[in-house]
């Protein structure tokens, strides 16, 4: 394979990232003409919402470089992790997201011949699997697996062990899926650095790491699925996917903590590249101007800083893509009487009025009565 075309597999690859760890790994595979094996792991917990654009963007290119992906429906640390996802929504929850990021990838138009998906407990319940587990487990102080997991597991007093087993099960997810490198957000980091001491431990290999940046969602923090406001639904209808960017925060000449410009960033315009032309429109009819077309994120920057592209301007760009991008998935799931059912069943809608708290029992670790607060409470509720 010609060294030019490894290294705009490279810059591929890593195109957006923050961080890459051990980045000679990929190098070396893709000097031989190889094709990396990557994963990404999601746990299966709340419906995803449009910051799975995100990741989803980063495999496309993945994919589109020539890599082998694998996804990680991951619904054993759903429920590791302080029972985010109780354990008998779980599969139904794997079903949900296998036809979410199936649509988001057929909706930025990438073939997914090299894409697979694993659920997790159809491996990591094999003897092999958990006696490595009870190996790890005690070779791992309980100080490094609490570290290993601060930023990713939910932290509380009087925590659930199984938290400490998250970080230890996630490391060895690297082996089992036989993967040379593992991708997911900076967030992951300490996860990262937790698999590259620990696997060689068990004589297994060290991998190589690509992290994603922390993208800001729309009201400038991360999106997260417990903020109703904050996060778009896949599913969310044009009209209100219109309200919800017009209340999104975007501050007049600041691109920085800007969710809408980083969603024209880390979505928009890469994906507009690998359909074809990386162009970004912002349209002016009303003003009775030529529209704007950007082909990058620092031209963009530029005219924000300068108010050419004012808020308003911006938002109503981002609204007409987005529900492009958003229609075939939205079509796909009126016409999939099967997703319907399984949405239904894995996000069964809160009982009416009745703001019931899910009795996990007053001993129940991670919820001791004097630790429960508001944020806790209203997860609760819309779970039942
Ligand atoms: N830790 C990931 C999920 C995950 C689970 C298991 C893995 O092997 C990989 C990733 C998250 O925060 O969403």
């Amino acid at each position: 394979m010609a060294a030019a075309d490894a290294s705009e597999k490279l810059a591929l690859i890593s195109e957006n990232l923050t961080e890459i760890l051990n980045p000679e790994i990929i190098e070396k595979i893709l000097a031989e003409g190889r094709h990396p094996k990557i994963y990404w792991g999601t746990a299966t917990t709340g419906r995803p919402h449009c910051g799975y654009f995100v990741p989803a963007i980063k495999i496309a290119q993945y994919l589109a470089a020539g890599c082998h992906v694998t996804i990680l429906l991951a619904d054993i640390h759903g429920f590791l992790d302080n029972l985010k996802a109780p354990i008998e929504l779980v599969e139904l929850r794997v079903e949900y997201y296998r036809y979410v990021i199936t649509a988001i990838f057929k909706a930025v138009g990438v073939s997914t011949e090299k894409l697979k998906f694993v659920q997790g407990s159809s491996y990591q319940k094999s003897p092999e699997y958990i006696m490595d587990v009870y190996k790890l487990s005690s070779v791992i102080s309980e100080h490094d697996a609490k570290r290993a997991g601060a930023e990713v597991v939910k932290q509380t007093d009087n925590a659930p062990l199984s938290g400490l087993l998250y970080p230890i099960l996630q490391v060895l997810d690297e082996q089992y899926l036989d993967v040379d490198a593992q991708f997911g957000g900076l967030d992951q980091r300490k996860l990262f650095i937790a698999a590259k001491e620990w696997l060689p431990k068990l004589g297994y290999k060290e991998r190589a790491h690509l992290m994603n940046p922390m993208v800001p969602g729309l009201k400038g923090a991360k999106m997260s699925s417990s903020d109703e406001d904050s996060k778009i639904d896949l599913l969310d209808s044009p009209d209100v996917v219109s309200k919800k960017i017009r209340k999104a925060v975007a501050t007049p000449k600041v691109v920085e903590e800007n969710g809408v410009l980083a969603f024209v960033e880390y979505v928009l315009l890469p994906a507009a590249a690998l359909k074809g032309e990386r162009k970004f429109v912002v349209e002016r009819e009303r003003d009775g101007l030529e529209p704007l077309v950007y082909s990058t994120i620092q031209q963009m920057h530029e005219d924000y800083r300068n108010d050419v592209l004012s808020p308003q301007l911006l938002k109503a760009a981002v609204t007409k893509s987005l529900n492009e991008l958003l229609a075939p998935i939205n079509a796909e799931f009126a016409a999939s009487k099967e997703w319907q059912e399984i949405a239904l069943k894995a996000y069964p809608p809160p009982a009416k009025k009745e703001k019931k708290v899910k009795d996990k029992g007053t001993r129940h670790p991670g919820k001791a009565a004097e630790t429960i607060n508001v944020k806790d409470l209203k997860e609760a509720v819309s779970e039942v």
